[in-house]
């Protein structure tokens, strides 16, 4: 591997303030493939009092959006240079395959690209004001500086729904990766600099969530705070951002009902209830781990899941014929363990999976089975709490009234799925369903045109689309009196 991971804070690469380093493991065997800086409150202000100086003094607020744009627009071409060192770089940092890292790649450069092209398309508007002579305006602001906090499981893809609007709408920013996956972004950073980003303008600190994340959700020099993560961190993010009342943009975790009718072509459906939970190993916010099934076909689509997960190849990334990776570290594996023991102890039937794979060559890295519970009833807590890893549990249902609110019996509301024939019924069960996306015989799917968010304790905010944009302005009134006159009232 070719990258030195280091912090960039005011145009200048850095190792931490401390010295001190972290190592960064490779998951599917447990090398150290790296090791990064690990920066902490210290790192986090002098990375701030650059962002805050950058907005206040720099020009980088008032450059031109078309400008702004066309270095967006660079920073997409450079991706697409570098796609495959960074499809790997991502691969070793998190073991998903690099096919998917490839498409992720695709994904990111995508993004860029979309907020390149909107940049100089967000205008305000005149208003028809009611009173005479005057003009009344609408503009869009930049917000000031910006927090950026990213997880594990996607973490270029993560950071560039927050690095292209941010950028693109005239911002500066701090951002955060996950402490166990820093690598692409650090590389990212190196292309940002390439594509002309000015110095201040995006700043980039290494380390933990107590130390750097805390520091950026509490600081009073820091206008707005864009996380994506666990519900847990969100909720204590937000208490942390109430000290100034920063604005905030929560994107959390999911437990995705996916709903499969009688009616839906059966192959299909099977197939893409396994893609929308096993890709990267489960570790995905939208997985449909929340399986919700016909009664009358619910015995059939189980043997039909279980005889294709019994054939899945586990193993390194970097293997071809590779379909599921390990998962992210020990300790994630040792969560899902736990999960997957509470969920058998509850009463939930062991259809396949729940356990580690025995297979030697896969005993180095962080591997689990792919499992799948069957018997599962909304008032168990496997049902309930995100398992984040491999783990679909299987409910019944006999009509599309208690589908709907099965699938609704949860605090989160991020995504869902509903597979069906009958058009009318797909409308009515997705209008009732209360998640920000919502897919009718489709999983899993996204791109930068469409927002994306959760609705109840998924979290607050957009991002993506033009609402991805707003996140990162303010908006504001200006009112011109033409013709300016006494009141005489006092
Ligand atoms: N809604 C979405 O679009 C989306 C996308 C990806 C992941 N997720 C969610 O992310 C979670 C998995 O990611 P994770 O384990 O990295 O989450 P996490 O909450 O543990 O960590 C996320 C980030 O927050 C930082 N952090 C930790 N404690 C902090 C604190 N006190 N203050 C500030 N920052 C802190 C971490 O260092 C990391 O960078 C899952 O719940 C998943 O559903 C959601
Ligand atoms: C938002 N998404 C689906 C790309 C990754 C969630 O973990």
């Amino acid at each position: 591997m070719n990258l030195k991971p280091q912090q960039y804070i005011n145009g200048e690469w850095v190792d931490a303030i401390s010295g001190n380093t972290r190592d960064i493991i490779n998951p599917y065997n447990q090398e150290v493939i790296a090791k990064a800086p690990e920066g902490d409150e210290a790192d986090t202000k002098a990375a701030i009092a650059a962002a805050r100086e950058a907005f206040d003094q720099g020009d980088w607020a008032d450059t031109p959006a078309t400008e702004r744009g066309a270095i967006v627009r660079k920073i997409a071409e450079l991706i697409e240079r570098d796609r495959e060192e960074l499809a790997e770089l991502e691969s070793l940092d998190t073991g998903k395959t690099v096919e998917e890292s490839r498409g992720d790649m695709d994904d990111i450069a995508g993004v860029f690209r979309y907020y390149a092209e909107i940049a100089d398309k967000n205008g305000g508007e005149i208003i028809d004001a009611p009173v005479p002579n005057a003009i009344s305006k609408v503009v869009h602001e930049p917000v000031g500086v910006c927090a950026q906090i990213t997880p594990w499981n996607y973490p270029l893809l993560q950071a560039s729904w927050k690095l292209a609007p941010a950028l693109a709408t005239g911002n500066t920013l701090v951002m955060k990766p996950s402490e166990i996956t820093p690598l692409t972004t650090v590389k990212v950073f190196q292309l940002m600099e390439e594509a002309g980003v000015p110095a201040g303008v995006a700043n980039l600190v290494l380390g933990a969530g107590h130390t750097v994340g805390a520091e950026l959700s509490s600081s009073l020099d820091v206008d707005l705070i864009s996380f994506t993560g666990g519900i847990v961190t969100g909720k204590k993010i937000m208490q942390a951002a109430s000290v100034n009342v920063k604005k905030l943009a929560l994107e959390l975790g999911g437990k995705n009902p996916n709903i499969i009718f009688a009616d839906a072509d059966f192959d299909i459906a099977v197939d893409q209830a396994l893609n929308g939970v096993f890709f990267h190993a489960g570790q995905i916010c939208s997985a449909g781990t929340r399986l919700i099934v016909e009664e009358s076909i619910h015995d059939k689509f189980v043997d039909a899941l279980v005889a294709r997960v019994k054939k899945f190849k586990l193993g390194s990334g970097f293997e071809e014929d590779t379909q599921m990776g390990p998962l992210i570290s020990a300790e994630h594996l040792a969560k899902v363990e736990a999960y997957v023991e509470a969920g058998i102890k509850e009463g939930a039937t062991l259809a396949v999976g729940g356990s580690r794979p025995e297979d030697p060559e896969l005993q180095k890295g962080f591997f689990y089975l792919p499992t799948i519970f069957t018997d599962c009833t909304t008032d168990m807590n496997v049902v309930q709490d995100e398992a984040f890893g491999p783990v679909i549990t299987v409910e019944k249902f006999q009509t599309e009234e208690e589908a709907v609110k099965l699938s609704n019996d949860s605090i989160y509301g991020l995504a869902g799925g509903v597979w069906t024939n009958d058009i009318a019924k797909a409308e009515r069960c997705v209008k009732k369903m209360r998640m920000g996306t919502v897919w009718i015989n489709e999983f899993n799917l996204y791109f930068p045109h469409a927002p994306w968010g959760g609705y109840k304790q998924s979290g607050i905010g957009r991002e993506l689309g033009k609402l991805g944009i707003e996140e990162y302005t303010e908006t504001k009134h200006i009112f011109h009196n033409l013709k300016p006159a006494p009141l005489n009232w006092f």
